[in-house]
C-alpha cells in the first residue's frame, strides 16, 4: 500500500508524514527531499537555475522511481497532484490524503520561510498579509480541484500534529483491515 500526503505548501505534509510512518510502521520518503539529494540542490536553487518546469519533470519522474516501493508513506511537494499525469498515476497506484488547512494558519506558517519558491519573493520584500493572502487564494483557486480528489481529507488547521496523525492512522487502519478482508 502506498500512502500519499497531499495539501497547500507547510499544510504539515513533511512534519506530519515521518511520525505517521513511524506510528503505522511503514517506510517514509519525501518527494522534495528526494529531488534535492538526486539534483544536488536546494529546491529554491532549482526554481532559480533551472526554471519550475524543469522541476516538475524531475518530481513527476521521481514521484513514479519511489512509488516502486510497498508499504510506504510518501509526503508530497504542494503541486506535485495538479500535474494531471500524476494525479492520475497516484490514484491508481495509492491512498491519497489531502491535510486541509485554513488561510490564516497557512499564512502563519509561510510569512517567515524563504524555502518556498513560490513564495520567497513576498517574504524578501516584506510584503503584508494581504499579498500573501491574495497568492494563497490563487492558488487554491487552481489546485483546490486537484486536492479534492483525494481518498481522505483530514481538516488539520490549529490542530496538534499528535491528532492529525492519529486521525489519519485510524483511517488507513480501517483500510487496511478491510483489504485483509477480502
Ligand atoms: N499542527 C501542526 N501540524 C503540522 N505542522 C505544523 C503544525 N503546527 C505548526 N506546524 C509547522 O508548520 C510547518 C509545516 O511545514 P511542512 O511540514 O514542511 O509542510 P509541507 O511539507 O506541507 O509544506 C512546519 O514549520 C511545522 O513546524
Ligand atoms: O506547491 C508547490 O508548487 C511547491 C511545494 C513545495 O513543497 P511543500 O508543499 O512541501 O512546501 C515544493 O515542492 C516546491 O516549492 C513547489
Ligand atoms: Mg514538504
Amino acid at each position: 500500500m502506498i500512502i500519499y500526503l497531499t495539501g497547500f505548501m507547510t499544510s504539515g505534509k513533511s512534519t506530519v508524514g515521518p511520525i505517521l510512518a513511524n506510528v503505522l510502521g511503514l517506510d517514509f520518503y519525501d518527494l522534495d527531499e528526494e529531488i534535492v539529494k538526486r539534483e544536488g540542490m536546494s529546491i529554491v536553487d532549482i526554481f532559480e537555475q533551472k526554471g519550475e518546469s524543469y522541476f516538475r519533470k524531475v518530481e513527476t519522474r521521481l514521484l513514479k522511481e519511489i512509488s516502486n516501493n510497498d508499504d510506504v508513506i510518501i509526503s508530497l511537494g504542494g503541486g506535485t497532484i495538479t500535474i494531471d499525469e500524476n494525479l492520475k498515476f497516484m490514484k491508481e497506484n495509492g491512498f491519497i490524503v489531502y491535510l486541509k488547512v485554513d488561510n490564516e494558519t497557512l499564512y502563519r506558517r509561510l510569512k517567515n520561510k524563504t524555502d518556498r519558491p513560490l513564495f520567497k519573493d513576498l517574504v524578501m520584500n516584506e510584503n503584508g498579509k494581504e499579498e500573501f493572502i491574495k497568492r494563497i487564494n490563487n492558488l487554491l483557486d487552481k489546485r483546490s480541484r486537484y486536492y479534492e480528489q483525494a481518498d481522505l481529507t483530514i481538516e488539520c488547521d490549529s490542530r496538534p500534529v499528535g491528532l492529525t496523525v492519529d486521525r489519519i492512522a485510524q483511517s488507513i487502519q480501517r483500510k487496511i483491515n478491510e483489504k485483509n478482508k477480502h
